[in-house]
């Protein structure tokens, strides 16, 4: 968030060294960062893991990665040796303390070498039941006296309920400052995500009708065409509600919803967004039915490809509940949003890889024109697509050319493609991990935000938990989901927005 410049010497360990989130996203991200001259002068990369790598191998395995996921390879211009030579390979088991001391030689051989303190960064890419456990070995080395210039930082998912975010919270909080711990949401690492709060707090355009007077109702989807892509160990336990929308789709939620911050300092910008969270109406077990939806996808055909449903897939229960889809209605009490239903839904396997925001407007209040004029009458919009199709577009009224008063919708477009080019976006964890190495937390979850998304979706959780859908798997790949969610939104005289490519 911060207008960036190089970063001070800093080690990066990284737990999962050798693991699939390092490969895809990590270590692309870290080396783009490189090649954008963000890294620090001075700064050593540390992979971590049990399997067996030489530093040789380690890094001949990155590259790979680097090759298949980087927005940018390996050019053959010689960046990849430089950046390569920052990169070690740390055999140990993350269980066993006293391997730990492998960490500790590592920072007082790059003391000694740089001359200097660095930032010393622990980003715990590995699942969640190792984290406590980690950490707890972490905090034992106590390797700076400066506590800021240690920070962990925790990967998703943050907890399986409230009850263990909430250990997880006063675990770490035992451990660490709130300062040294970064929560990640790899969502506001996006560009267009932060791009809504330029969009709405640097213009003057937009706040005067932000609001309860002039909206009529908000639509978040995240829509994906994958289905579960061999991750039923991790699926099964999570399900749509908790993989997208306890996290993702409530943080992007929040930025929508949040009142002006006074300044973009971490902390000033994330009680902003907790504000919105804790005003959100959470849900009696009575009310779930009415406001909240859930779906598995069935056998059938995804773009030109045949897909097994959702309970034959490897890995998965033959009568598994976990929901693939799910769709809620959320009100948020206070002043601004009184009474404008926020629509939010995500699923595996449906029609259009989609992530975006739509703000619907109430009509204008008088409609002076000819009767047959309202036929083609469509309400404003203004909808943020943040993925794959990163643009702003408002959707208004205009008379078709011709004698006749025709109005027609037309739409105006702000692309980011089109203005930067299309390798001008950083990816997510590059943001992200230039952050921590910069020490600056607004992106980042804090403890309160997390316990206060996970409070509001519990009684969901616990709804569904308690009844078994009966009428999964109950929509069909491809797909817009199952027809409980049109009825749901229907209900209040609205449809879902699917916008068509
Ligand atoms: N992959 C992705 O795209 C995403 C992943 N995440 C999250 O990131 C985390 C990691 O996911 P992912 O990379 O996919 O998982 P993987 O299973 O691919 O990697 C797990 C890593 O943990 C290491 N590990 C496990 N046990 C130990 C141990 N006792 N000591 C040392 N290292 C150990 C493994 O190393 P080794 O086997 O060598 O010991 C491996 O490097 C998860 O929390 C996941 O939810 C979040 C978003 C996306
Ligand atoms: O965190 C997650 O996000 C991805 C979707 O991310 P996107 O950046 O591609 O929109 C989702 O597929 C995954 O299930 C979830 O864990």
């Amino acid at each position: 968030m911060s207008n960036h410049k190089r970063p001070a010497a800093s080690i990066l360990f990284i737990f999962g060294g050798s693991g699939d989130l390092n490969y895809r996203k990590l270590s692309p991200a870290l080396y783009n960062l490189f090649l954008d001259d963000y890294m620090p002068e001075k700064f050593a990369i540390a992979g971590i893991g049990r399997s067996q790598y030489n530093n040789e191998d380690y890094r001949a395995h990155l590259l790979d990665g680097i090759s298949k996921f980087s927005r940018r390879k390996d050019e053959q211009n010689g960046h990849w040796d430089q950046f390569s030579q920052h990169v070690t390979y740390l055999q140990m088991d993350a269980d066993n303390q006293a391997a730990y001391s492998k960490i500790t030689d590592y920072v007082k051989e790059k003391e000694a070498e740089w001359g200097e303190h660095p930032n010393v960064i622990f980003y715990l890419a590995v699942a969640p039941q190792l984290v406590p456990s980690i950490a707890q070995k972490l905090g034992a080395l106590n390797l700076c006296t400066d506590k800021n210039c240690t920070r962990i930082v925790i990967e998703k998912p943050f907890g399986h309920d409230l009850q263990s975010a909430h250990d997880l919270n006063a675990l770490l909080g035992r451990l660490f400052s709130e300062e040294q711990i970064y929560r990640i949401d790899h969502y506001l690492g996006k560009e267009t995500v932060q791009n809504i709060l330029a969009l709405r707090f640097a213009n003057a355009l937009f706040e005067p009708v932000w609001n309860r007077n002039y909206i009529d109702h908000v639509q978040i989807t995240a829509s994906e065409t994958v289905g579960l892509e061999d991750r039923a160990q991790y699926y099964e336990k999570s399900g749509a509600l908790r993989d997208m929308v306890q996290n993702h789709i409530l943080q992007v939620l929040c930025m929508v919803a949040m009142e002006a911050p006074v300044s973009f300092d971490a902390n000033e910008v994330r009680n902003k967004k907790v504000d919105v969270l804790n005003a959100m109406r959470p849900f009696t077990k009575g009310e779930v039915h009415e406001n909240a939806v859930r779906g598995q996808y069935s056998s059938g055909w995804i773009k030109g490809k045949e897909v097994p449903g959702y309970r034959e897939e490897k890995g998965v229960a033959k009568e598994s509940a976990t929901e693939t889809y799910a769709a809620v209605k959320f009100h948020i009490d206070n002043w601004r949003w009184q009474g404008v239903p926020f629509y939010v839904r995500t699923g595996k396997h449906l029609h259009q890889k989609a992530t975006n925001i739509t703000l619907q407007f109430r009509p204008a209040p008088h409609f002076a024109f000819p009767s047959e004029s309202a036929e083609t009458w469509r309400p404003n919009r203004l909808t943020i697509s943040i993925t794959p199709e990163m643009d702003i577009r408002i959707r208004f009224q205009a008379k078709r050319p011709g004698q006749a008063m025709t109005l027609e919708p037309v739409d105006m477009v702000f692309n980011f493609d089109h203005q930067y080019g299309d390798d001008h976006a950083p990816e997510a964890y590059e943001t992200l991990l230039l952050d921590v190495m910069e020490g600056d937390a607004t992106l980042f979850m804090r403890a309160d935000q997390v316990e206060a998304a996970w409070k509001l979706i519990m009684p969901i959780l616990e709804t569904w938990e308690n009844r078994t859908p009966v009428d999964f798997p109950n929509y069909a790949p491809d797909s817009w989901g199952p027809e409980d969610a049109d009825a749901m939104i229907a209900r209040d005289g609205h449809a879902w927005i699917n916008l068509s490519k």
